[in-house]
């Protein structure tokens, strides 16, 4: 409830407060960069002190950067719990020069009640406070009384500061929600749980913004977990481009982003059909490469290697033994093979010393039958005459250097051309071709998959779409080993648009399995097979996950929830529509010609531009009309996109173009559509092609 009079005075209050938060902020930066300075200026001395060094220069630059990323808006809220006592929320946290606490960072405990407290659940609180800065200025409080000694309003995430969040133009990047993220919202971001976290909801639900702060929450709250890194998986540049913002005015520079082009340094140059993408997916490609992979291995055949001018033989069991001892502990092809050659190099070494040994005695044997003495004997009996009996003792056997010889056979092109017969070097890339042009391979791999879609994966091609990504990294995986990026946590948004196998590329970088994962079934896109999260995540934790599902829709309007509600009927019979706190204009449609709809869409463009100039206008249409939809808008400032393309986007206003053929562009047409229809904060106006 805001608090109507006085209002004034206490934005005077809070200002004095609030510069005293912004002078000690000044000078911790201030501290800080002298500081630094200092370490720069000192001397050092050897490796070690320049190792402190970078690492001490490194952090205090962090400090100053992460200081300087809290600067704007530093101080959003405060609480004032029922026996007095008053603490304010910000981007960090802050103390005095005596120690006094200035700044709860928002990810502290001490924040926890800012967020969770409810009317029905005050936490000890009597009021909360939302702080409005301009600059570094505070120009507005609002209040919430909490313990019901004033009048409350029913709806706690109706509250002022979250409705003027979401009234507030889009700007086509994503905006944090630090100051108003909601109960439901932040008792995921704060969750302690670090295994997989999986968070759905309908369109609008707050998914992203509950995924990003999550990231931040981690970064903040779980150091071991931090310390290996933290990533957002997106789907598409696109969408990253649409959320980079959020976690450095978070403070957190330190959370990587990527899309799996980023994840595998390749980038797709081709696009395939979805059915492709949908076989491609699937996980027994992942068998199929294993199989392929251990194909070029040896298994039950000796080994024959030319040493000079002999020729040993390994037998078939040794072999075996050599891969076994190779393989052991998941090694991968290219690594375990130099592991291999080590195995068979010694025992060639073994085999020679025992020759060597047999033949010595042989010839020993011979001797003494010839002399009629003891070879050995008499040799040690001259050496202790000559008082050099301790060589005896010390070297053994003197004549023959087998380390020497086993590092010369290590070295040796010929032994390497042996095992290369049996065990050769492989390329991920080359692997990965030579499997998808090799139909008998992938049908013994494969027996459940048709004529066609085998068809489907050997249909010559060149460069790489966005489905051979994954296909590929599993091949590195195999070949190479593990990736060398690894991380402590991963959020994955948009997390209904991955396939078993790109689940594998996520999985196989997270090997703490602490995951955050959002994303919505029923807006899943056509390129994956997967349908549930027990399907996407059984395989590396079976149902060993945290579930939530977030209910209120932050971005639509209730009228264009229910507009889009007989199309989720449709798609996701299952899923309760998400409840909007907010009305609007009702979604409009017009009937146009498609020779003059060119025309139509500009001047209702336009219209649209001139009556909402803050505004962000997303044209949405279906794939084969962008281009010349770009073309006719030229200049307007719309953002035209695919349907295909939406998924994570928003606008204030959206124009839906020819949803039929959005429905019908591909297979999952349904839930593109619905995505496109869910895009909008304020209203939405469908151009629908007459029948002519
Ligand atoms: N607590 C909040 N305070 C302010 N804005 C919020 C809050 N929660 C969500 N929003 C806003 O609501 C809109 C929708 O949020 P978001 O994109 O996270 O939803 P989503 O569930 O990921 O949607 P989709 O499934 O369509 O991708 C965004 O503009 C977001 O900033």
């Amino acid at each position: 409830m805001r608090v109507d009079s006085g209002v004034a005075q206490q934005v005077e209050v809070e200002r004095r407060l609030v510069d005293a938060m912004y002078d000690r902020l000044d000078c911790v930066v201030a501290d800080a960069l002298a500081a630094r300075g200092r370490v720069l200026a000192g001397p050092v001395e050897g490796p070690q002190e320049l190792y402190a060094r970078d690492v001490e220069v490194a952090r205090l630059t962090r400090t100053v950067r992460e200081l300087r990323a809290a600067e704007g808006s530093l101080c959003f809220g405060r609480i004032d719990s029922t026996s007095g006592e008053s603490v304010h929320i910000g981007r960090t946290g802050l103390r005095s020069a005596d120690g006094a606490l200035l700044l709860v960072d928002w990810r502290a405990d001490a924040a926890r009640p800012f967020y969770a407290a409810t009317p029905a659940s005050p936490l000890g609180l009597r009021r909360r406070r939302h702080l409005r800065l301009n600059g570094r200025r505070v120009v507005d409080v609002s209040d919430e009384i909490l313990d019901g000694s004033s009048p409350i309003p029913p709806d706690v995430v109706g509250d002022g500061p979250l409705v003027a969040a979401l009234g507030r133009a889009r700007t086509g990047r994503m905006r944090e929600a630090v100051a108003t993220l909601q109960a439901e919202q932040d008792a995921i971001v704060r969750s302690l749980h670090r295994g997989v976290t999986v968070v759905d909801g309908g369109p609008g639900t707050g998914k992203t913004i509950v995924a990003l702060h999550r990231a931040a929450y981690v970064l903040y709250a779980f150091p071991a977990l931090a310390g290996q890194g933290v990533l957002v998986f997106g789907p598409n540049r696109r969408f990253l481009d649409y959320i980079f913002e959020v976690l450095p005015s978070l403070g957190e520079n330190d959370a990587q982003s990527a899309t799996s082009a980023d994840l595998t340094d390749v980038e797709p140059t081709t696009i395939e059909s979805d059915s492709a993408a949908r076989v491609k997916g699937r996980a027994q490609l992942a068998t199929a490469l294993t199989r392929w992979v251990r194909d070029h291995q040896p298994r039950g055949v000796p080994l024959d290697i030319r040493i000079g001018q002999e020729t040993l033989v390994l037998d078939a069991e040794s072999v075996d033994a050599a891969h076994r001892h190779a393989t052991q502990g998941g090694f991968a092809h290219n690594p375990a093979r130099e592991a291999f050659k080590e195995y068979v190099v010694s025992d060639l070494v073994n085999l020679l010393e025992k020759r060597t040994t047999e033949a010595l005695t042989e010839m020993d044997d011979e001797v003494a039958a010839l002399l009629g003495i003891d070879l050995d004997q008499a040799v040690a009996e001259d050496l202790r005459a000559l008082g050099l009996d301790d060589t005896i003792a010390a070297t053994g056997d003197p004549e023959v250097d087998w380390d020497g010889i086993r590092d010369g056979l290590l070295d040796d092109p010929g032994i390497d051309l042996a095992i290369e017969a049996v065990w050769p070097r492989l390329h991920a890339t080359d692997a990965l071709r030579r499997l998808l042009t090799d139909s008998t391979a992938l049908t013994a791999s494969l027996p459940d998959l048709s004529d066609d879609e085998i068809a489907i994966l050997t249909r010559p091609r060149r460069g790489y779409t966005n489905a051979d990504l994954a296909l590929l990294d599993e091949a590195r995986a195999l070949i190479d080993g593990p990736p060398e990026q690894m991380y402590g946590h991963i959020v994955v948004d948009e997390a209904q648009e991955l396939s078993e196998m790109q689940w594998r590329m996520i999985m196989r970088r997270c090997p703490t399995r602490s995951l955050t994962v959002v994303g919505d079934f029923a807006q899943a896109g056509s390129a994956t097979t997967v349908r549930s999260w027990t399907e996407a995540l059984g395989p590396f934790v079976r149902e060993r996950f945290a579930h939530h599902t977030l209910t209120v829709n932050y971005r639509t309007t209730a009228e264009i929830l229910h507009a889009a509600a007989p199309l989720l009927a449709r798609i996701a019979p299952e899923q309760q529509p998400s409840r909007s706190i907010r009305n609007g204009e009702r979604p409009s449609t017009v009937l146009v010609t498609d020779p003059g709809m060119d025309a139509s869409i500009r001047e209702l463009v336009e219209q649209t531009a001139d009556a909402h100039p803050d505004e962000l206008i997303g044209v949405i249409g279906p794939s084969d009309r962008i281009a010349r939809l770009t073309t006719v808008l030229d200049g307007t400032g719309a953002v035209v996109v695919a349907a295909t393309d939406t998924r994570g986007l928003e606008f204030d206003s959206v124009f839906l173009i020819d949803p039929a053929a959005i429905e019908t562009a591909r297979q999952g047409g349904a839930r593109d559509l619905y995505v496109a229809l869910t895009r909008a904060t304020k209203r939405v106006l469908t151009l629908q092609l007459r029948a002519t």
